[in-house]
């Protein structure tokens, strides 16, 4: 395929410098293989999707399905990775005579003839242009350039500015960039206005003063070294609206095309230091900079040519070469970006990384960016302390720069940042004591047990406990913090810890499963959820020692908190009203949620610690929002009857369970009540404030959840679920019960009483990485995920109004059962398509398609893994079940039989004769009688689900 050949702006005689990508034709696979092969043209060019399967409706309804099939995948462009392993440049006067596999090194200065693609090396080389290409091809950019540095790249760029021009960048910026700016103020007569681009709006009244020539805007994100985050789609369509002359240019280095790729997002010019991820090695110093304007890349072109700081053949090959395993380092580099990040921020130190669930730009990072990346940085408090830990680390080597597969430690301050003024980098907020961290390859246990060394070693923490597989750490607080902590303490020690009004509480609440509609839902496409019948258990118990406490038997995790340390102060005032509970758009305070991770001492529990973190925020901001002295001492107990991460929404049933327990112990909600104890009823009011609360805890866990999941657990029955998208309302409509038909009192919905069986293949998955895959194939092949969704949203519909209606005659109801397989079918179909599918979940589905089960089954929630959902008729016997599910069973796979559609959050009403008490109960009045107390700790899967039925006196929403 000749890419280059067909457009217009071919690379030529005249533009040697940069090579002109045009990503319609190319971004496709290749044509069959031939002789003609470009080099590192792959040799199996037809890369399967990930689920390696089309629809069956699709195939089987055409005359010719292999040739529908090859077709389909032929069409498909290939995913990233895929994309940077291929070196395919099909311009014929690139072609290698010898089919060589990797691209050769033209290491010569000038070329003979006249009228040839290239004359001197300055001007165009083979090996560059064919980098060039690619860089090109993987940044979806139509020009692409070569030099000799990200600095050398910047340069280039800021010539294309006159004296006089004016540039806004950021307070806080690359060291080497700053330095730049101030040479361009003395010698070009070119100034430089630097605000706050976390901001957008503060760039606005620079770009809308008519006195000021603002020719450029200079953007970095995350920032280097504070890795904050600038919202460039924003920015970039305000300096549009405002200022349509100026260039935006994003330096993305610490993104790299495989996580961000700016010019999509509305960006002019973008250049990356090609000597960090795109490289990787640290073996080489290059810049590349794309851009999608013609006039541009001319400029561009010009200069390059005339200060001939083109990438020399070598580099070019080396870099080349990086480029292909760019996105292999990244997934490895960011996965232990992410567990070092976690460590330092459950050690209690200030991490900026926006993988964090509590970095202030997570929410825009996540929209722009499709991963955190692999630099974070973090403040010891301490300058002289910082200094110590840079030189006690051993396999972190002390080293400017980063994007290296090894792994990199530094003081900004002191390296790579120190040619900003002292002063300025005062007034800019850079922190002395910051320590910046570009994570490498290794494993990451050898990274952390290098980090401990050295935060030991240079005093950073103490043991304090060195019994265990691990000792306990706890960070030494330099001398300023402890002031901050003691006026917390002395303002809480006016308090005494009290008795809650409940002393013992015990709710449960269930999970969900996502019947239609999941990925599609991102894209503002309905999605259908119901209750199931696995919950989790909550038993909240009064003591009187002055401590809460949290234990979480199925995590291995158990601790508890002296009431007097916690820190109060940030929670002073109230966050919501008791009615309502907190506000749907109320964010969680990033600086309590800091303080409170310095609570834990079981860092490397990343789903205990995040539970636990919920647990205390909505702990401590039912007490401010009780302005209640007497803070109950109480502890926690809970259970979970759901697989937990395996998409079943196992958080939200914990955080449902836990609210309720919360507003019930402390006297915020009445114990349910009527006529007689049989007729207790959870009102929607009540169950709604439940809601509310627990949405602030799945926010404390997940950052920005779509509130679904909670909604299904506090409510029960099902949801027809469509988010706020590009201006368009979002909706969640309860499918289920209705104000005043007690919250699930009511079986309106067909989903009530439907058998579904749930089957976990026990594959992890990642459901960042999977649903950005889903965002950037939308981007890139419109026409072809645009139809998914729309078909998807006729599932949906389709599937609502179903569930909505209750079937008049048990033939109506095989019909609707009949129906609902088709769509599950229909969605599983699409799903695959979309490149979410799964070997693990084929599986399932040829197991419980065969006969003589014959059963419809789809992938639920993220796919790649996790959970399948069959629909069950109602005819189908106990004995067919049995015998499915011994299947699924012989191939490593849990299976679940439950119901969808069932009751919400529930809680145990105490009455007089109860069930029968194994331990002492303090004091108190009212308390749920707990039956086999162990058994609730102890007891597994479903044997769990039947303790919790011999419990008596369960009122469910
Ligand atoms: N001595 C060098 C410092 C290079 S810093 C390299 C890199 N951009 C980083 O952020 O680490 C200089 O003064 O430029």
């Amino acid at each position: 395929m000749s890419c280059l050949s067909a457009c217009p702006s071919t690379h030529s005689l005249s533009l040697p410098l940069s090579t002109t990508y045009c990503p319609a034709t190319e971004a496709t696979h290749p044509t069959a293989q031939s002789l003609s092969l470009s080099p590192d043209s792959p040799q199996q060019p037809a890369m399967a999707s990930t689920a390696g399967t089309v629809s069956p409706t699709l195939s089987s309804s055409h005359s010719d399905p292999a040739s529908l099939t090859s077709s389909l995948l032929r069409a498909r462009p290939y995913r990233f990775a895929t994309q940077c392993a291929t070196v395919d440049n099909p311009d014929p006067q690139h072609k290698d005579q010898y089919g060589s596999s990797s691209v050769p090194i033209y290491q010569t200065a000038t070329f003979k003839g006249m009228g040839g693609a290239y004359d001197y090396t300055r001007s165009g080389n083979p090996t560059r242009s064919h980098l060039e290409h690619h860089i090109a091809k993987i940044s979806n950019a139509r020009h692409a350039f070569a030099v000799t540095s990200g600095m050398g790249a910047l340069d280039v760029i800021f010539r294309l500015l006159k004296p006089g021009d004016e540039i806004i960048a950021g307070n806080d910026l690359y060291g080497g960039s700053n330095r730049l700016i101030g040479y361009l103020k003395t010698n070009g007569g070119i100034t430089t206005h630097h605000v706050d681009t976390t901001d957008p709006e503060s760039l606005v009244p620079l770009l809308t003063d008519p006195a000021r020539k603002v020719a450029m805007v200079l953007l970095e994100s995350p920032t280097n070294p504070l890795l904050q985050i600038a919202d460039l789609e924003t920015i970039a369509r305000l300096v549009r609206q405002h200022r349509p002359e100026a260039l935006v240019v994003v330096d993305n280095t610490m993104m790299s095309p495989y996580l961000c790729r700016p010019l999509e997002l509305g960006c002019d010019v973008v250049y990356d230091s090609g000597t960090k991820y795109l490289s990787g090695h640290h073996d080489l110093m290059a810049g590349v900079i794309t851009c999608d304007r013609d006039d541009v890349a001319k400029g561009i072109a010009f200069t390059i040519n005339s200060i001939g700081n083109g990438l020399s053949p070598f580099d070019s090959f080396l870099l080349l070469r990086g480029v292909k395993t760019l996105s292999l380092r990244i997934d490895k580099q960011q996965a232990n970006s992410v567990l070092i990040a976690q460590y330092l921020d459950a050690l209690g130190f200030k991490v900026n990384y926006p993988g964090l669930p509590s970095h202030r730009g997570k929410a825009v990072h996540d929209r722009i960016a499709s991963g955190p990346g692999a630099v974070l940085s973090f403040e010891t408090g301490d300058v002289g302390m910082s200094e110590r830990i840079v030189g006690s680390a051993r396999l972190w080597g002390i080293s400017v720069s980063f994007g290296c597969i090894n792994s990199l430690i530094s003081m900004p301050c002191l390296m790579s940042h120190a040619s900003i003024d002292p002063a300025v980098r005062a007034a800019r907020n850079l922190p002395e004591d910051l320590i910046r961290l570009c994570v490498g390859i290794e494993d990451p246990q050898d990274l952390i047990d290098d980090l401990e060394a050295a935060l030991l070693e240079a005093g950073a923490v103490r043991v304090v406990d060195e019994a265990g597989a691990r000792a306990t750490l706890e960070r030494v607080r330099p001398a300023g913090e402890d002031v901050v902590e003691l006026s917390g303490l002395r303002e809480v020690q006016r308090f005494e810890a009290g008795r809650p009004e409940v002393e013992r509480v015990m709710t449960s609440a269930p999970g969900k499963v996502i019947l239609f509609g999941e990925h599609a839902v991102v894209h503002g496409v309905t999605a259908i959820a119901g209750a199931i019948d696995l919950r989790c258990y909550c038993l909240a118990e009064a003591r009187s020692d002055g401590h809460v406490s949290l234990s979480l038997p199925d995590l291995g995790y158990s601790q508890s908190w002296d009431l007097s340390t916690l820190p109060w102060h940030l929670v002073s005032a109230p966050l919501s009203s008791l009615k309502t509970g907190p506000k749907p758009d109320t964010v969680p305070s990033a600086e309590l949620l800091a303080l409170l991770a310095n609570q834990f001492v079981h860092q490397d529990q990343l789903k205990a610690v995040q539970a636990a973190q919920a647990f205390l925020y909505l702990y401590m901001h039912l007490c401010a929002a009780r302005g209640d002295a007497a803070r109950p001492a109480q502890s926690f107990t809970i259970r979970s009857g759901l697989p937990i991460g395996a998409g079943l929404g196992s958080s939200a049933a914990y955080s449902v369970a836990l609210a309720s327990a919360l507003l019930y112990s402390h006297g915020v909600l009445p114990l349910p009540s009527g006529p007689g104890a049989a007729e207790a009823r959870i009102t929607r009011t009540h169950a709604d404030l439940v809601n509310a609360h627990a949405f602030l805890a799945e926010k404390v866990i997940h950052g920005t959840p779509s509130g679904i999941d909670n909604t299904v657990a506090a409510l029960g029955g099902a949801v027809a679920f469509r988010r706020a998208v590009k201006g368009r309302e979002g909706m969640l409509e309860p499918l289920g019960p209705q104000e005043g038909e007690g919250a699930g009192s009511a079986a309106t919905a067909a989903a009530r009483g439907i058998r579904f069986l749930l089957t976990d293949t026990k594959v992890p998955r990642d459901t960042k990485t999977l649903v950005a895959g889903v965002a950037r194939r939308k981007l890139e092949e419109p026409d072809t995920i645009n139809p998914l969704f729309d078909s998807i949203q006729r599932i949906s519909d389709r599937a609502h109004s179903l569930l909505a209606s209750s079937p008049a005659s048990p033939s109506a109801r095989a019909s609707q059962l009949a129906e609902l397989s088709q769509l599950v079918e229909q969605n599983h179909a699409h799903l695959v398509s979309l490149g979410v599918g799964h070997a693990a979940l084929e599986a399932v589905r040829s197991t419980t398609g065969a006969q003589p089960w014959a059963l419809a089954t789809k992938l639920t929630g993220a796919g790649g893994g996790g959970c399948a959902v069959t629909v069950v008729p109602d005819d189908f016997s106990d004995e067919a079940l049995t015998s499915l599910r011994a299947a699924l069973a012989s191939s490593g796979f849990d299976t679940y039989s439950t119901t969808v559609g069932g009751r919400g959050f529930g809680i145990v009403v105490p009455s007089a004769e109860g069930g029968a008490e194994v331990d002492s109960a303090e004091g108190g009045a009212e308390q749920t009688k707990v039956p086999e107390r162990r058994r609730f700790e102890e007891s597994q899967g479903e044997e769990l689900a039947r303790w919790a039925e011999g419990v008596e006196g369960w009122v469910l929403a």
